[in-house]
């Protein structure tokens, strides 16, 4: 560079905006010179990027105004959502949402499979769920990242081979045979599993994962809902069930995919590497016990045994029927109706219990008003004397069916910590939602139940609290909107195990509030795990206390004994 165009550049820097910059020149010193003239072209350098930064500021907040988030080029919002990953994704979709009045359009990278609408808006949950329901199937990426976990069952299907699933189920989920094996395979998992198991821990005054004893619970019952046997999962020493571990190892790797780019986990896959390489192998035990039950039924079915006769399990129930060709249903498709049964029953009602349990801790007033129920209930028997109110009290199904305060307190706590968080759709046809969001074709939905429990809109001023009541009038519960309390979803779709979920969770929690105090281990952490169900993900540490009786005949005391 010549002194001539250093001089260009000494005086339009010091004449201009850089004129507070020291700045001296000596000519007669070369090295001097180039390093001023390295130095003039940092300040250039600096001067764009500082302008580019301010651009991108001005630009960033603006975007933050009309889309809630800012939006960076290239990458969209996608470090926004990296905030939200690493600190609470639920928490961060929900002030988003707040933010922009319950609807806002994630923006990825265009390369991207994550540009979708997110909504926690009832109108739009309605028109998705019900009114337009034909307009928002699962989709052909939902089915493809899970098919092979899931197969062609009822929550990965459309269309036909979903109505025909669930037409079947919901028959079967009605009739009294199905209600009568519900109620006697939970009566024997919390009666001879369950509690022995809970008991163990108070005589040897350990802490116990309360969110693995459940998940073992449920998943249990499930397996002999769906496919008539059962695992064997609580125990006392709870043992590690091959098949339990292969389903929950499959489950993990496939919501993996959801967040890798899906050419990575096809190529992945078709070399068997890293997580595919896992999937692959928890798929074939899944497989293998599945194979070896429906081949053991099918032989029973054709043996005509008595035992056989009264079942009533899902698996059995759709051997018993025929195809629209009039042929037996195939192998690999009575699989895949067990597997999405499992996948439906194995760990909701769980999770729910051990975010029900935690917030108990911490209203004890609502714990008391559960206690007081149960007793009031109970005491209305005229076959048993107070004094025969112990432990071996046995709830009977119409008991449980009058918990309002109950089934109140596992609404909340659902409210609050929905089992499944956020849900999913695809736009098959260009549309509008009912507050003005345009959808096109192929766009994917994301519907935030998370969200939807926390918004004031919807709950009112007092949301953050856990207040039963608010389902309650003259002491009867109420149900809510399915658009509005979402975490069974709603429309066409609406989950299927509803009532069972709610007999289930208040059986068990009603047989161990009876029982005992459950105290969450000092310090636990609890917060929730990234998954396609929100479990805690350090789990539920917590110390049993046997339940004082007197406390118990307190509360006899104040009802009518026969
Ligand atoms: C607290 C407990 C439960 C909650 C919060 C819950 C929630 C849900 C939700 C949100 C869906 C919609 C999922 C989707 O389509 O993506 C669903 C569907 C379903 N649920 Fe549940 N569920 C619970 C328990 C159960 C149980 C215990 C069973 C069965 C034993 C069950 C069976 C089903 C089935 C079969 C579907 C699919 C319905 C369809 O696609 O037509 N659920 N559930």
């Amino acid at each position: 560079m010549t002194n001539t165009t250093l001089q260009y550049y000494t005086s339009k820097h010091t004449n201009t905006m850089h004129s507070h910059i020291p700045f001296h020149y000596n000519a007669m010193t070369k090295p001097r010179t180039l390093n001023l003239t390295f130095f003039m072209q940092d300040i250039q350098i600096f001067e764009i990027f500082l302008a580019v930064l301010v651009f991108l500021l001005i630009h960033s907040l603006r975007q933050k105004r009309l889309h809630g988030l800012v939006v960076w080029p290239v990458l969209g919002m996608v470090p926004s959502l990296v905030t939200g990953l690493r600190t609470n994704l639920y928490e961060w979709i929900t002030e988003a949402l707040k933010r922009q009045n319950g609807t806002f359009r994630f923006k990825g990278p265009c390369f991207s499979n994550l540009n979708c609408i997110v909504t926690a808006d009832p109108r739009n949950m309605e028109h998705l769920l019900k009114t337009k329901f034909p307009l928002f199937p699962k989709g052909g990426y939902f089915r493809n990242t899970v098919r092979d976990l899931l197969g062609d069952g009822i929550f990965n299907a459309d269309d036909d081979t979903w109505q025909k699933q669930r037409k079947i189920a919901s028959i079967e989920f009605h009739s009294t045979k199905f209600r009568q094996l519900t109620t006697e395979s939970l009566f024997e998992l919390v009666h001879y599993r369950l509690l022995p198991v809970l008991e163990a821990s108070v005589k040897k005054s350990v802490a116990i994962d309360l969110q693995d004893i459940l998940l073992r619970l449920t998943f249990d019952n499930v397996c002999m809902i769906a496919f008539g046997v059962d695992p064997g999962c609580l125990r006392l020493g709870l043992p590690k069930i091959p098949f339990a571990k292969a389903f929950e190892d499959a489950t993990e790797a496939t919501v993996f995919r959801f967040v890798t780019p899906t050419c990575v986990w096809k190529a992945m896959r078709l070399l068997n590497l890293g997580v595919e390489r896992k999937l692959k192998k928890s798929i074939k035990g899944v497989d293998e016990f599945a194979e070896n039950v429906i081949r053991t039924r099918k032989k029973e079915l054709s043996l005509q045994c008595e035992d056989t006769k009264n079942r009533s399990d899902l698996l059995t129930v759709f051997m018993r029927l025929k195809d629209e060709n009039g042929r037996p249903y195939s192998d690999k498709f009575l699989r895949d109706i067990c597997v999405n049964f499992i996948l439906a029953g194995r760990d909701t009602s769980s999770v729910a219990l051990s975010w029900f349990f935690w917030l108990l801790e911490q209203n004890p007033e609502v714990e008391e008003n559960i206690l007081a129920e149960i007793c009031m209930l109970v005491s209305q028997r005229n076959d048993i004397k107070r004094e025969e109110f112990d432990n071996s009290l046995r709830f009977r199904p119409e008991e449980i069916k009058k918990m309002d305060y109950l089934h109140a307190a596992l609404s909340e706590a659902l409210r609050l910590y929905p089992s499944v968080p956020v849900d999913h759709k695809e736009v098959v046809k260009d549309d509008t939602f009912p507050d003005g969001t345009v959808l096109k074709k192929g766009t994917k939905v994301i519907y935030a139940i998370y969200a939807m429990g926390r918004m004031e809109s919807i709950w009112g001023k007092d949301w953050k609290e856990f207040k039963p009541e608010r389902w309650l009038r003259d002491g009867r519960f109420m149900s809510e909107s399915a658009y509005k309390f979402t975490a069974f979803n709603g429309g066409p779709r609406l989950c299927l195990g509803k009532d069972f979920a709610y007999y289930q969770m208040k059986y068990a929690a009603a047989s161990i509030i009876f029982r005992y105090r459950v105290k969450v281990v000092e310090n636990h952490p609890v917060e929730p795990k990234l998954a396609l169900t929100m479990y805690m993900k350090h789990g539920l540490k917590v110390n049993l206390y046997r339940r004082d009786v007197a406390q118990i005949h307190r509360h006899l005391g104040r009802v009518q004994i026969n």
